[in-house]
């Protein structure tokens, strides 16, 4: 039917180098209970090692395969060996939040105790721990540098643990930097860092240069300051890896055919599915369904599951349900479960090869989300997810020879390929004022760099010396936003708007507040119509929060509306957090009354910079950013899609067939010079805003 697979209809090819393994358990049905099924992971044998390692170097870095224990296990050990006594507490750092969630939830029910006491969780807006009770903590990295600001020192831990550290978030990077930094004031702290794939030599050798610290006269003699590598060997259950022969000229056919022939072909089992983001995971959920269908058996016990960020907490729980007797479950997921997941039925796991990656480009200033191929690193973390409590079989839609000869190593650090704004904010709020001089595990380009702090400077965020300005620079890194966002809410402060601003600025925390996959698109559109303004998305989705408001926030209401209830709940919740952190910073809480220039004007403060001015002689709608000239349209979500005003202002752009804008109002240009004069006085540009 394919030039794809033909699993079970050809001997497997089964590749026994580094990918493949051994059986290492006999059996799951042959747990007795969790402290046994504890003491069958590889990284059991190592417990005293590591606890040896961890109380005599400041830095230990394990290395151990996916599904070796490292997560759930090593926080496990070191509270029992006592690292957690007298107050103080171990954390345990995630680079997703959904795998904060699941490896807390999963460490508490081994250790017996309800989630949120002993074991808790923290991510951006919502924390689960309980102050005094709380022995080891789950975090993502983001918000363990966000309580540096009120904790530079971090002292309440006596271990951190920057987990899956080969993925190299900005957060990660960061973090590390400033860990280094913290042991030469505490000595006592000990962190561990740890993935299955990390290049451990480059990682030592970063923190090797620590045992430079001089130990001061009469200090009791501490720790190694040298690190510790340690390598757990052995793995969990026998993975099958197969590629296909030739490349597949559309990863997301190929995903669903293989599906399909799996669910045929093969025995009982989940398949775990890596696409790149909701539009093609929306569209193979669509077609696994449409073609099950239409081969004419009408139960055929397939249930497929989207899972990416966006989707609501209540369908993300689903992909972690038991699945039902007779049923076989098909998760199609972006990489939020490319790591330290474990979704118990996955027998099967089928690799587009491909995700989502940011790049930003520092001369054009624009930062886009590209479709873009994979590494080996997480070639090797997707294929981990199978094989973690029975043997499971990988499908590669890449060929063997393009990922021993083509596919880099690892993947380039995000610090590499971001805009810095956020980055550099949080460095100054630390107090960390030569950010070029920073001691980074790689470091970020000097053009994105200056890129970052002329934004920033005309935020009014930083003053002439790069210092954060007093009051607005320490306010805008106070609030747990990017910064343009910060400053469009501190903006509404003084114009008035600020109920308004901390609601579009909640939504725009959130992927979407539609719903996907009811209905059709027009129907879809048609709902969407209802709640358009003129001006714009973000006006706009004031609209659907009155509206959501006068229903008395009902679900009915939001079901004949399209409009995502899960969602709206996440922006009730986050509106109030942020509400809060308004009051805490003075910023007065007030209504315009949906005043709607007002609304606009505080947006252009934070947003300038992603001004466009619609092409004149146009008749497609193409405009250019007033920054960098570049090509941009209207996303066709947008209300403004076709309706084309002559200068907008954009929240992000995403890249597919063409750079297209999301979530756009429309603005007046004098607007601009007015909120950010210094942007702005370039002559070229200021003539095109007036
Ligand atoms: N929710 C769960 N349900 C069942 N078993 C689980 C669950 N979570 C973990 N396990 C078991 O514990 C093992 C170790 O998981 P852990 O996440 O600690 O491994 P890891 O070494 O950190 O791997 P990775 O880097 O892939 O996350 C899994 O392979 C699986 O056997």
């Amino acid at each position: 039917m394919s030039q794809f697979w033909k699993p079970g209809a050809e001997k497997p090819r089964l590749v026994d180098d580094e990918e493949g393994g051994v059986l290492f358990f006999s059996s799951p049905s042959g747990y007795a209970n969790i402290e046994r099924q504890r003491q069958r992971l590889p990284v059991y044998k190592y417990r005293t090692s590591i606890l040896y390692l961890v109380e005599t170097h400041a830095t230990t870095i394990i290395v151990g395969e996916t599904g070796s224990g490292k997560t759930t296990q090593i926080p496990q050990y070191l509270k029992e060996a006592g690292w957690a006594d007298g107050g103080r507490v171990i954390a345990c750092t995630q680079p997703r939040r959904l795998a904060v969630q699941s490896v807390a939830s999963r460490v508490a029910e081994e250790m017996g105790v309800k989630l949120g006491e002993e074991v808790g969780y923290t991510i951006r807006f919502e924390d689960v721990t309980n102050t005094g009770v709380t022995m080891i903590k789950f975090l993502t990295d983001g918000v363990l540098l966000r309580e540096m600001m009120n904790d530079p020192l971090l002292t309440k831990y006596s271990v951190i643990m920057i987990d899956e550290a080969h993925e190299r978030s900005i957060s990660t990077d960061i973090l590390l930097g400033l860990l280094k930094k913290i042991q030469r004031r505490r000595p006592e702290l000990r962190l561990i860092i740890s993935s299955a794939t990390i290049q451990a030599k480059s990682m030592s050798d970063f923190f090797q240069t620590s045992k430079t610290r001089r130990r001061p006269e009469g200090e009791e003699l501490g720790p190694n300051m040298e690190s510790a590598v340690l390598s757990v060997e052995g793995r969990g259950f026998n993975v099958q890896i197969h590629y296909v022969e030739e490349p597949v000229p559309d990863y997301l056919r190929a995903a669903v055919s293989t599906v399909l022939l799996i669910h045929e072909k093969e025995p009982m089992g989940d398949i775990l599915v890596f696409l790149t983001g909701q539009d093609d995971i929306d569209a193979a959920v669509q077609l696994i369904t449409e073609e099950d269908q239409n081969r004419g058996r009408k139960s055929s016990g397939l249930m497929v599951l989207p899972l990416y960020s966006g989707l609501p907490r209540s369908e993300q729980e689903l992909v972690f349900t038991p699945t039902p007797r007779g049923k076989r479950k098909v998760v199609i997921s972006t990489n939020i479960a490319e790591t330290s997941i474990t979704l118990e039925g996955v027998v099967y796991v089928v690799d587009s090869g491909f995700s989502k990656q940011r790049f930003y480009n520092p001369i054009t200033d624009i930062e886009n989300l590209v479709v873009a191929p994979i590494s080996k690193a997480s070639a090797r973390q997707r294929t981990g997810r199978a094989g973690r409590v029975r043997p499971g079989k990988c499908y590669r839609l890449y060929t063997e020879e393009y990922f021993a000869k083509e596919m880099s190593a690892e993947g380039i650090p995000e610090i590499q390929r971001s805009n810095l704004v956020p980055c550099v904010i949080q460095l100054k709020a630390l107090g960390i004022d030569n950010i070029l001089g920073f001691d980074w595990p790689a470091s970020p380009s000097s053009e994105a760099m200056v890129r970052a702090l002329e934004v920033l400077y005309s935020l009014g965020v930083l003053d002439d010396d790069a210092k954060l300005t007093s009051p607005t620079g320490f306010q805008i890194a106070e609030i747990p936003l990017d910064p343009m966002i910060s400053k469009m809410m501190l903006a509404s402060g003084q114009l008035g708007c600020s109920e308004e601003m901390i609601t579009i600025a909640a939504t725009l925390s959130i992927q979407s507040i539609w719903v996907s996959g009811w209905g059709s698109q027009k129907e879809l559109d048609e709902a969407k119509l209802n709640f358009a303004a003129a001006e714009g998305d973000h006006v706009s989705f004031l609209n659907v929060y009155k509206g959501f408001l006068q229903s008395g926030k009902s679900s009915q209401w939001c079901h004949k509306n399209f409009v995502n209830y899960q969602a709206m709940k996440k922006v009730l919740e986050i509106r109030e957090q942020l509400r809060r952190t308004a009051q805490r910073i003075g910023i007065v809480l007030k209504s315009c009354e949906r005043d709607t220039v007002v609304v606009r004007k505080a947006i252009t403060n934070g947003f300038f910079a992603n001004a466009c001015r619609l092409e004149a002689s146009s008749h497609d709608g193409k405009y250019k950013t007033i920054r960098g000239s570049q090509e941009v349209y209207i996303h066709p979500s947008s209300v403004l899609f076709r309706v084309n005003p002559k200068w907008v202002l954009y929240h992000s752009l995403v890249s597919t067939d063409k750079q297209y804008m999301r979530n756009v109002i429309s603005i007046d240009p004098s607007w601009l010079t007015e909120a950010a004069p210094h942007f702005y006085q370039h002559q070229r540009l200021k003539s095109m805003v007036h």
